[in-house]
């Protein structure tokens, strides 16, 4: 029923009408979507009936709450339509402008359609015949397949004859006749023809006119559409004018007159003033045909002013819609510029990023470096300060520690014991058992004596199998005790290398800082002749200064 009444709407309105009200009373059982397009056709009708407040109201609910774009696509169309009817020429423009922008996007052939026609229709309204023309076109060539060509036609036709480019003889008007035959689009065949009756009237061909309105007259009563009938009214009262036919012509004008209701139609009653007039100051009554002159002029002012009006609406939508598109641009020139700062900031932030993790790392390197270096450098320092063989201080270092903890030990009146120890025949052990021996037993005895020395004693080898001890806050007694247990140690150590087993026995000279002083050349000259003495008195002991000196 619903397709029904759509197909009826311009073939049978009448029937169509009869559908629509059956639909109506079963509102309540159709689906959300059966709905929305008897809402569709309510609102068609009610535009069809010039209840254009009902008629918007309808379109702008669709456009909004259906959720179904091709229907609302639709019902922006018909608005589209109804704004330019009404004369709401910036709402019509700015739909329209909404519109041809959503063109491209609409790929249903119905909607594509009429929205084309309807575009078209905005543009002939605005004065932009040419624009209309080409709109017009479009739709012809984007006829549906279940389509009709007669709606396309007969827009261009209409935009030709509203653009006052259209003759009797025009191509397109015959062509939008053949394409809209009376049987099939009665509606649009009417108009058409009343257009060419319209024509005929106003270009001296007047009995023509006449003619083709009576052949008209049925057609126009059943299809019920009021601006064809004050169209044809209008035509009648202007031919029968022209043939001088005034009292029939002023009855014709005087219907029309009374037809239109107010506001919406004027623009019908511009002509039936116009023929009103003519007709009483022909006659004669110049009261009348003052009063009708005064409401002429008035409808012929504002006929121009609505020229006026849809050209400055247009005009005025066209201004608006390029100052948002330059506003569009140029935030989107901004948005450009801020993302090209914000990426420019993020790649800044990444390589500032990278740069400190390249220092910390060549810092890290660096420390790592220096900390390898210094590791080294006091490695090397460590091995220059110590013997090759036996990694004891060598004789430098041990010279340079030991002047120095003496001039300390002065200083807080300390003591200290310097012993200097000698292998005995270490040269029979290098003869008898070879180098490597003598370097065993070199080893061996300084491991012999570590045994008894403290954290604080410095040890030296002094050179070959010589050797210096300085034993630091130690008495006499305790001095001479402590070299006699490195002696006896060393003595019973027995050496083996290889299998080879030698025995090894040291001499050991002693001076005290008691007697000798702090001075270490003294002390050292004092354990030297010491250790003369332990040699001289048949080696293998231990001898303590003068006293031993002087029992050798
Ligand atoms: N294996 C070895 N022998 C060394 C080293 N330094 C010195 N000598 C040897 O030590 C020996 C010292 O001999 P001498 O000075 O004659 O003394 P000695 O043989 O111990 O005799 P007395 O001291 O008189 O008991 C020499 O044969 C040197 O070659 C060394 O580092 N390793």
């Amino acid at each position: 029923m619903l397709k029904q009444a759509w197909d009826l709407q311009l073939t049978d309105h009448q029937r169509s009408l009869l559908v629509l009200a059956k639909l109506n009373q079963q509102a309540a059982s159709l689906t959300p979507d059966q709905q929305w397009r008897l809402r569709y056709l309510n609102a068609w009708e009610a535009m069809y009936e010039s209840d254009y407040a009902r008629s918007e109201k309808l379109f702008q609910d669709i456009i909004q709450h259906s959720g179904n774009p091709r229907l609302a696509d639709r019902a922006s169309s018909m608005l589209l339509s109804q704004y330019g009817l009404t004369r709401r020429y910036t709402e019509a423009f700015e739909l329209a402008d909404h519109l041809a922008t959503r063109l491209p996007q609409i790929t249903d052939a119905q909607v594509r359609f009429s929205l084309l026609l309807n575009l078209s229709q905005a543009m002939g309204s605005a004065g932009q015949i040419d624009l209309a023309v080409h709109y017009a076109h479009m739709a012809m060539a984007a006829v549906p397949v279940d389509g009709h060509m007669c709606y396309p036609v007969s827009e261009l036709v209409d935009v030709l004859f509203n653009g006052h480019r259209l003759q009797p003889n025009s191509p397109e008007l015959q062509q939008a006749l053949a394409a809209c035959p009376a049987a099939s689009e009665p509606v649009y065949h009417t108009d058409l023809m009343l257009m060419l009756a319209d024509l005929c009237a106003h270009d001296g061909e007047p009995r023509e006119a006449l003619a083709l309105l009576d052949r008209l007259q049925s057609s126009v009563e059943a299809n019920g559409y009021v601006p064809s009938k004050l169209s044809a009214l209008g035509d009648r009262a202007w031919a029968l004018a022209e043939l001088g036919e005034n009292d029939a012509a002023r009855q014709a004008a005087l219907a029309v007159v009374a037809q239109a209701r107010s506001g919406d139609f004027g623009e019908f009653l511009k002509e039936p003033y116009e023929v009103l007039y003519r007709i009483e100051k022909k006659q004669g009554h110049a009261a009348a045909a003052l009063d009708y002159h005064e409401k002429f002029a008035a409808l012929d002012k504002a006929y121009l002013d609505d020229i006026h009006a849809r050209a400055l609406a247009y005009e005025a939508v066209q201004q608006h819609v390029l100052a948002q598109k330059l506003d569009t641009e140029k935030l989107s020139e901004q948005n450009t510029g801020l993302l090209a700062q914000q990426k420019l900031d993020a790649k800044t932030a990444e390589a500032n990023r990278l740069y400190l993790v390249l220092l910390l790392m060549a810092l890290g390197f660096a420390v790592v470096l220096m900390l390898r270096l210094k590791h080294s450098q006091l490695r090397f320092k460590r091995l220059s300060h110590l013997d090759g063989l036996t990694s004891i201080y060598n004789r430098q270092h041990f010279m340079d520690e030991a002047g120095r903890l003496l001039h300390q030990l002065e200083r807080r009146k300390g003591m200290a014991c310097l012993a200097i120890i000698d292998l005995d025949h270490f040269k029979r052990i290098n003869d008898s058992h070879g180098h490597a021996m003598g370097d065993e037993v070199l080893c061996r005895v300084v491991g012999a004596c570590k045994q008894h020395l403290r954290i604080v004693d410095l040890f030296g080898r002094l050179g070959g199998e010589e050797f210096g001890i300085l034993l630091v806050d130690c008495s006499r007694e305790q001095g001479i005790a402590i070299a006699e247990r490195m002696r006896a140690t060393i003595e019973a150590t027995a050496v083996e290398l290889d299998g080879v087993v030698v025995a090894v026995s040291t001499s050991v000279g002693l001076a005290f800082t008691d007697t000798d002083g702090h001075d270490l050349r003294n002390l050292c000259t004092a354990a030297d002749a010491a250790l003369y003495g332990a040699k001289r008195g048949g080696r293998n002991r231990v001898m303590a200064g003068a006293e031993d000196l002087a029992a050798v």
